[in-house]
């Protein structure tokens, strides 16, 4: 589904991976390991389409992304460090907004039961500013259970989450992978999945 050739990105005057080359298949979750700085975000803001390779081809299905354009980013999820929540927001309006933004449509039942099975019981209708570091990345997690796009991309996801709230985002990869699809991230802990396939991509020395 996802082939990667001769991928190289540089920040400033860093060469910070050459030669990048790997394919995923439809039930699989690629896990980026890495010490800091050595590029783990640029690598997933670059299969987003986010940030522009110095050189190398990326494919989804065979076509590249750059000329899928929003095609191509209607198909992904993205979670990045700031987590892509609005403070002014409550937890009920960022999970609208979002899904919305990507083309989903979702009843607002179903993102009460959302912010209710991520532990937010209580907090929907506060506005996200007001909640805790793991609250607000659960808020933000809370968009894996509403999302419909195959191909999942998660920088740090486990981060300032509880026992239960990794736990529970061990299940949700897992039932997405599962399912048939992909996800990308990067973390320093262990990832345990119960299904599907594990791949491993070591950047740096
Ligand atoms: N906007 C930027 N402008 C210039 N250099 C940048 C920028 N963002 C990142 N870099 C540099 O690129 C390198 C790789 O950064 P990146 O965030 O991709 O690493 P990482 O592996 O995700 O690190 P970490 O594990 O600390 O999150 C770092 O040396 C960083 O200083």
């Amino acid at each position: 589904m996802l082939k990667v050739t001769q991928l190289e990105c540089r920040r400033g005057d860093r060469r910070l991976f050459t030669d990048l080359n790997f394919s995923l298949s439809a039930g699989t979750l690629l896990h980026v390991r890495g010490r800091n700085g050595s590029g783990k975000t640029t690598l997933l803001r670059t299969l987003c389409g986010l940030f522009t390779p110095e050189h190398g081809e990326l494919l989804w299905r065979g076509e590249s992304i750059r000329q899928l354009g929003d095609d191509y980013r209607r198909e992904v999820l993205y979670f990045g460090h700031l987590n892509g929540i609005k403070g002014d927001l409550t937890g009920i309006e960022n999970l609208s907004i979002a899904a919305t933004l990507a083309g989903n449509t979702i009843s607002q039942s179903s993102v009460w039961a959302a912010l209710a099975r991520i532990g937010l019981t209580g907090f929907e209708d506060l506005p996200t500013r007001m909640l805790s570091q793991g609250q607000k990345k659960r808020v933000a997690l809370a968009r894996l259970m509403l999302s419909t796009a195959p191909l999942w991309i998660l920088d740090e996801p486990f981060t300032a989450l509880d026992v239960d709230a990794v736990a529970l985002l061990q299940t949700l990869i897992s039932d997405h992978i599962a399912a048939g699809g992909l996800a990308i991230l990067t973390t320093h802990q262990a990832v345990p999945l119960t299904s599907g396939q594990v791949a491993h991509l070591d950047l740096g020395d």
